[in-house]
């Protein structure tokens, strides 16, 4: 707790330490002037119910005191501006930094964990609220501190003891609101993996990808609900420990109001007894009033401020979170790939899904991966990508492990069409460009990419062309609404994409086909063999044909291999792959016949 409350602290003088600096100067100013302003009135009262006071002497005290009431009222619209300034700052800062760090995960092992996806949207909420409330209490704490420590100076000067019973119930007020706020971010943490499921049905409901099946299915009664059934659970939770809080707040404010009943009683009958001036008085009930305003607003926020700081700990969490991948230094060659008893599991406590795996793949060479669902071939593919390191066995570029290699370099080196390829929101152009990020404004190159493709022309008939957005939810910056594509055309797409990697020395294409109609299959192997003459090719299919004239034929059977060689030798050893390959051919001869 300590450790988020500094963190978030020091936020604002490292996001802008001088508007920071000049806030804090501000506030201490702001907290003095009350108090300074009720001193003044004491004098005034003083010098006139004494009789002794010049015409001059009482004008000036009583301008001083209007001036310094004033000047509090300024202070504080001053400090609450600048306080703006700073929490916008910081929520810059704190968003960035939070982003930079997912952007910058170099696996998928993070991204694939429940836990961690409940500790992100605790940090994004922390993001969100926490520098706001934080800076803000901050403002208010210094204020209220130097509220209280001069009143506290003015109230010894009247009654001693009455200083003391202030600040023993200023503490009472300060713990009790702490473990409320302690009880609401636990609530808050308790609930995060109920409110994920409520967010996910919500964004289901609105997403135009979803809403053909939950249609067609009648899904949408079942997903409101358990949305609703969510929503429910959680409030509930909140409303429960907001009713704790409330009783506790009202008890506090009661004590409180004894407290001040108590002080006054005793300073009123001083003052009917001789031993206290009307002055004193005056300043006491100031004091008190301006001492319970100050901190009831400090001990409000303290709440607030409280689960804003513990969930800020999340945030700190997630910028702490460790690499699941260390990158090597080395460059990698554009040379032969080997996997050496590779042994692979998604989870430590889940089954195999590559068991031993043995396999090179020799430089320049078309290498076709076979299998039936679930085989493990795409899995295959995250490893070459490092998106994940085998538990047992090496994966070597040119006779160096993977692992040695410079990380962002490697993945230079790849160029994949994956299986769940993504459609982006963005124009054809973009699309396509950010397969190479350094040449996304290159319009030749992208138009050549999408030529090799073969969706060139589909791309130049779109109402802009290149710079139309590929989408029906979002519009462009003209408030033009985007076009969709069909899957197969999204496939060409996601090749272009593909081939935009000029440098990539690896093309992996995921069953890269199974979108397009039997006739543009053929087209694209056909392209591919010649425009990716040289370099080195995995091709992945269920179509077996597809992959008849690759150099080398993999069938992959439950993780591990089964069978490797040409076509013809596949065929003549008779074994899992010839078995498919006649299972599909024979489907096609009787798809003539009927
Ligand atoms: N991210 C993941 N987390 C846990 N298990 C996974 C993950 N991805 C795949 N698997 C599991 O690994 C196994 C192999 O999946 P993989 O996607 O590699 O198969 P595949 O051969 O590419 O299948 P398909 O032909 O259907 O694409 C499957 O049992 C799958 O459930």
């Amino acid at each position: 707790m300590i450790r988020n409350a500094l963190a978030a602290l020091a936020l604002p003088f490292r996001a802008t330490p001088l508007v920071a600096g000049v806030t804090l100067a501000l506030t201490v100013f702001a907290g003095a002037a009350p108090a300074g302003g009720a001193w003044l009135t004491m004098l005034l009262v003083d010098s006139l119910t004494s009789g002794t006071a010049s015409p001059g002497r009482a004008a000036f005290l009583a301008v001083a005191s209007a001036l310094a009431g004033g000047l509090a009222i300024a202070l504080l619209y001053l400090g609450g501006h600048l306080g703006e300034v700073v929490q916008q700052r910081v929520a810059v800062t704190v968003e960035s930094r939070l982003f930079q760090r997912i952007a910058t995960l170099p696996g998928l092992r993070q991204l694939e964990d429940p836990a961690f996806h409940d500790r992100l949207r605790l940090a994004e909420q922390a993001a969100q609220e926490a520098p706001g409330t934080i800076s803000q209490f901050t403002q208010e704490v210094v204020r209220s501190v130097v509220l209280l420590a001069s009143f506290a100076g003015a109230l010894l000067v009247v009654w001693p003891p009455m200083t003391l019973l202030l600040l023993a119930s200023v503490v009472t007020a300060v713990f009790a609101r702490l473990a409320t706020a302690r009880r609401e971010a636990a609530t808050e943490e308790a609930w995060v993996a109920t409110d994920r499921r409520r967010l996910f049905y919500r964004a289901l409901l609105t997403d135009v990808r979803a809403a053909k099946e939950i249609r067609l299915f009648g899904l949408g009664g079942l997903l409101h609900s358990r949305m609703v059934s969510s929503l429910e659970t959680v409030s509930g939770a909140r409303l429960a420990a907001a009713r704790r809080g409330t009783l506790v707040q009202s008890g506090l404010a009661l004590l409180g109001a004894v407290v001040a009943g108590a002080g006054t009683v005793v300073v009123a009958v001083n003052v009917v007894s001789g031993r206290s001036s009307v002055g004193d008085l005056v300043l006491f009930l100031g004091a008190v009033a301006g001492v319970q305003t100050g901190l009831s607003g400090v001990v409000l926020q303290l709440g607030e401020a409280g689960r804003a700081v513990r969930l800020f700990g999340h945030y700190l969490d997630v910028l702490d979170t460790r690499d699941d991948l260390a990158s090597g230094r080395e460059t990698p060659a554009a040379a032969a790939i080997e996997l050496r008893d590779v042994w692979f599991r998604y989870a430590e406590d889940g089954p195999w899904v590559l068991r031993g795996v043995n396999l090179t793949i020799p430089a320049g060479a078309a290498v076709g991966l076979v299998g039936v669902n679930g085989a493990g071939k795409s899995t295959l593919v995250k490893l070459l990508c490092r998106f994940y390191d085998p538990q047992r066995g090496t994966i070597t570029w040119g006779g160096t492990d993977i692992r040695s290699l410079d990380l962002a370099e490697l993945r230079r080196r790849i160029g994949v069409v994956f299986q769940e390829f993504m459609a982006y929101d963005l124009t054809a152009a973009e699309n396509i460009g950010i397969g190479q990020v350094s040449s996304r404004d290159d319009r030749a190159q992208i138009v050549a990419a999408a030529s090799v493709a073969q969706i060139s022309g589909v791309l130049e008939a779109l109402p802009d062309g290149y710079d139309t957005v590929l989408s029906r939810t979002h519009a462009d910056s003209d408030e033009r609404t985007g076009v969709t594509l069909s899957g197969g055309q999204w496939q060409r797409v996601a090749l272009a994409r593909c081939l935009m990697r000029t440098d990539a020395s690896l093309m992996i294409l995921d069953e890269p086909t199974s979108g397009l109609d039997a006739e543009g299959e053929h087209r694209v192997h056909d392209t591919l063999r010649l425009h990716a003459e040289g370099r080195t090719r995995l091709l992945i299919s269920h179509r077996l044909s597809a992959l008849r004239g690759a150099d080398l034929i993999v069938t992959l059977v439950a993780g591990q291999i089964s069978e490797c060689g040409s076509h013809d030798e596949l065929m003549d050893a008779d074994g899992e792959y010839a078995r498919l390959f006649r299972l599909q051919a024979n489907g096609y001869q009787d798809a003539r016949v009927g």
